[in-house]
């Protein structure tokens, strides 16, 4: 009763940013993602029936509290399907740089699920799957998918049509994503929280989610003919939407640093020279670029000369989920 997986974490280019459902995490729209291949979290999970409950281990370290919980409630999700009233030893490792300020909560969750689902005996399809790890973390669910995917929010109250769908492979587009890691340490609203602020409040938020359709058409035309600059300029733009919301909410709040707003300028004067690089920002102060593998030399430079950038980590676009021999 023992399973490894590896999940790799997506970086969504039309941004999920709004719960309709807080319990079942049902989005207020459609989002979509590019997988990456150089973040991911490897997982095992072994059911052991002397356990008396879920012990959870990230990098080797004891995990208690908030993620402990998350985690052990997601197993109950697992054993509830299963029918099986098994406890768990969970292992992840991320090889995630938790100061890149990836969300690893989407690796984390989409290989905690296949592993769970894996050990305990079931075998899902990737659409329930994704439905499973919805639940765990919204974002995780791209990640079930390499390549490109989307996010269908769904309409049934219950969540049941609510899963990711793969839009293109990985080796469909070798587009890639330089992300920005910033020396800044700041005490940050998870995105969990930041959306359920914005939702509740921002009169932003109403047109945000207006906007999400014709961005999604866009965007998926431009990423199956391969038109960087069409899918760079949507994501941008719709990455700065999202933010927007943020400072219409109540209280006001934003993600964002002067570091963040240099690497964006930087990223808006090197497109000026005719480099076509784009950047997208989640639920924190750093960025990601979007650019072409022909001018890495060219943007890896640039970035890394921005004052108060700490690392620049390169990404290809990334494979979905793998299931590892124990
Ligand atoms: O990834 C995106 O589409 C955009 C964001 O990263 C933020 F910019 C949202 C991620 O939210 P998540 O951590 O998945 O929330 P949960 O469902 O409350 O766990």
């Amino acid at each position: 009763m023992k399973a490894t997986a590896k999940a790799h974490t997506n970086i969504a280019l039309i941004k999920y940013w709004g719960k309709r459902d807080e319990a079942l995490i049902l989005p207020t729209n459609n989002s979509l993602s590019v997988t990456l291949d150089g973040f991911y979290t490897t997982t095992t999970v072994s059911y052991k029936p002397e356990l008396t409950k879920d012990t959870f281990t990230l990098n080797d370290e004891v995990v208690v509290g908030e993620q402990y919980n998350r985690v052990t409630n997601f197993l109950n999700k697992v054993r509830d399907i299963a029918g099986k009233q098994l406890y768990a030893e969970v292992k992840s490792i991320n090889a995630v740089p938790t100061a890149a300020g990836f969300a690893s909560s989407a690796s984390g969750f989409a290989a905690l699920a296949a592993a769970a689902t894996k050990a305990i005996g079931l075998s899902l399809t990737e659409s329930e799957l994704s439905r499973l790890t919805r639940q765990g973390s919204g974002s995780a669910c791209r990640s079930i998918f390499g390549g490109f995917a989307e996010w269908q929010k769904g309409e049934m109250e219950d969540g049941s049509d609510s899963f990711a769908v793969p839009v293109a492979p990985k080796d469909h587009w070798d587009i890639r994503v330089a992300a920005v890691v910033l020396n800044a340490k700041m005490k940050k609203l998870s995105s969990r929280s930041g959306m359920k602020r914005t939702v509740e409040t921002s009169p932003f938020f109403k047109g945000w989610v207006e906007s999400i359709p014709s961005d999604l058409e866009a965007i998926k035309q431009g990423i199956l003919e391969r038109d960087f600059h069409k899918v760079g300029e949507v994501a941008e733009a719709n990455c700065l939407k999202m933010h927007a919301t943020t400072l219409g909410a109540n209280p006001p709040f934003t993600y964002w640093l002067d570091t963040t707003m240099s690497v964006m300028q930087t990223v808006q004067e090197l497109r000026s020279t005719g480099v076509p690089a784009y950047f997208t920002i989640d639920a924190g102060p750093n960025v990601k670029v979007l650019y072409l593998p022909q001018d890495e030399e060219k943007v890896l430079e640039t970035l890394r000369n921005i004052s108060g950038v700490t690392d620049v980590r390169l990404s290809r676009v990334g494979q979905g989920i793998k299931y590892l021999e124990d």
